[in-house]
């Protein structure tokens, strides 16, 4: 199917060689063409160009994006969404004064979530992960990955998985998958981690590998969770399955879990609330990508990841969802974007660079998401007309999004 986009008010994050990441005062920059067209092909970027140099494109659909703005895509490289039910009496509960610790400890969270979905059909859970799909589909993302870790079984978990595969068969937005089975320490083996660790080393991760429902792994490297050396195993364990280590650290304290993930060429370090001046040193020079997530900050009422400090420093930076029942019931990454402006001071270019190119990069997805650029996935927002792209942060709780479109055809 053939899409020619015309009189495009302004076409955002142009590149005819796109950087596959963008790192330190790279991310002020957001190229732009004005009054711009896109001609799209079999759901592929075919070319594009100002209005005053546009060739004859006849007999194929024609859209007017006057006043509009085209931009890719969100990538959204951290997200949870194949879970089942919620935790809204959680949410009672911290109202109430709990804190999120303090109600793990209890029981609840991610245990909770655990038990929820073991005992949910894969039809149920394909089917409450599908609506969850669609609508961050109509928000403007394009490419997402998607993480087990309420599974907390071998079944479970592997349940998780297969629903996210069926997930990507079925729709056409692009989906990576990871294993979390050490996302925390189930009940049944409450004082016994290792035993934990034993079982996802010897029986989680090498049938995860055969059937192949994973290309990342990931474990939260935390107090009470899991620690250095728990990930050092899990990260080593997953290599041998080619797995690539995309890692939750730093969400409460700072405990060297960036050092060692870097050591084990993480693709991305995701959370990083908590930061010292070690860990942004730890980052430089290397090929991980730090990810925050502003709506987990803004939701369980923590710190921001020092965004502003880490790009200062010359880091890369990715955007993120973080979407799941317990501390970020929301997969909206234009709130993601506005919220990284208002609360880490971010630039809206520095944003929109962060939750695309840099995104895309944090998902393996670097040659065919994140930008305008002949060749490239068309998988594209286009907003309602507005005044500037900066508006779009600005404005941060209206729905400024006309259509999206991703694989060519309209979602
Ligand atoms: N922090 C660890 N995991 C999830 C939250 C899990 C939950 O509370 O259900 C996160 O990334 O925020
Ligand atoms: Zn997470």
């Amino acid at each position: 199917m053939k899409l020619l986009l015309t009189h495009i008010k302004e076409l955002l994050q142009v590149r005819e060689n796109c950087p596959e990441k963008l790192s330190g005062k790279e991310m002020k920059k957001l190229p732009t063409l004005k009054n711009a067209w896109v001609f799209i092909n079999h759901g592929v970027i075919e070319d594009y160009g100002t209005m005053d140099k546009m060739g004859p494109h006849q007999g194929f659909k024609t859209l007017d994006c006057s006043g509009k703005i085209v931009m890719p895509a969100w990538c959204d490289s951290h997200s949870h969404i194949v879970y089942a039910g919620n935790r809204e009496q959680e949410f009672v509960d911290r109202i109430n004064g709990l804190s999120y610790q303090e109600i793990a400890e209890k029981g609840g969270g991610i245990v909770n979530s655990a038990k929820k979905l073991q005992k949910t059909s894969e039809e149920d859970l394909y089917h409450q992960s599908a609506a969850r799909l669609e609508e961050v589909m109509r928000l403007g993302t394009g490419a997402i990955e998607i993480k087990s870790g309420y599974g907390l079984t071998t079944e479970a978990e592997m349940k998780m998985l297969r629903v996210a595969k069926k997930l990507a068969e079925e729709y056409p937005i692009t989906i990576k998958t990871t294993f979390l089975g050490a996302h925390a320490i189930p009940t049944e083996y409450k004082g016994n981690k290792d035993g934990y660790l034993d079982l996802l080393c010897n029986e989680m991760l090498p049938k995860v590998a055969e059937e192949k429902l994973a290309e990342y792994v990931d474990i939260f490297c935390e107090e009470g969770y899991f620690s250095v050396n728990d990930m050092e195993r899990i990260l080593s364990e997953g290599k041998k399955y080619n797995l690539i280590p995309k890692v939750h650290v730093n969400q409460f304290n700072s405990i060297g879990g960036i050092a060692s993930a870097v050591k084990h060429n993480a693709l991305s370090v995701d959370h990083l609330e908590v930061m010292t001046d070690q860990d942004i040193e730890d980052l430089k020079n290397c090929d991980t990508m730090p990810v925050a997530l502003p709506s987990c900050s803004y939701f369980l009422g923590i710190p921001y990841a020092p965004g502003r400090k880490m790009i200062d420093a010359g880091l890369p930076l990715a955007l993120a969802t973080d979407y799941n029942p317990g501390s970020t019931p929301s997969g909206n990454m234009n709130f993601v974007v506005a919220t990284a402006c208002i609360k880490m001071r971010l630039t809206p270019e520095e944003a929109i660079n962060a939750a695309t190119i840099n995104g895309a990069y944090a998902m393996g997805l670097s040659n065919t998401h994140g930008s305008i650029t002949k060749g490239k996935m068309a998988n594209l927002i286009i907003t309602k007309p507005v005044p500037s792209y900066g508006y779009l942060p600005y404005a941060f709780g209206s729905n400024l999004i006309d259509s999206v479109i991703i694989n060519g055809k309209e979602v």
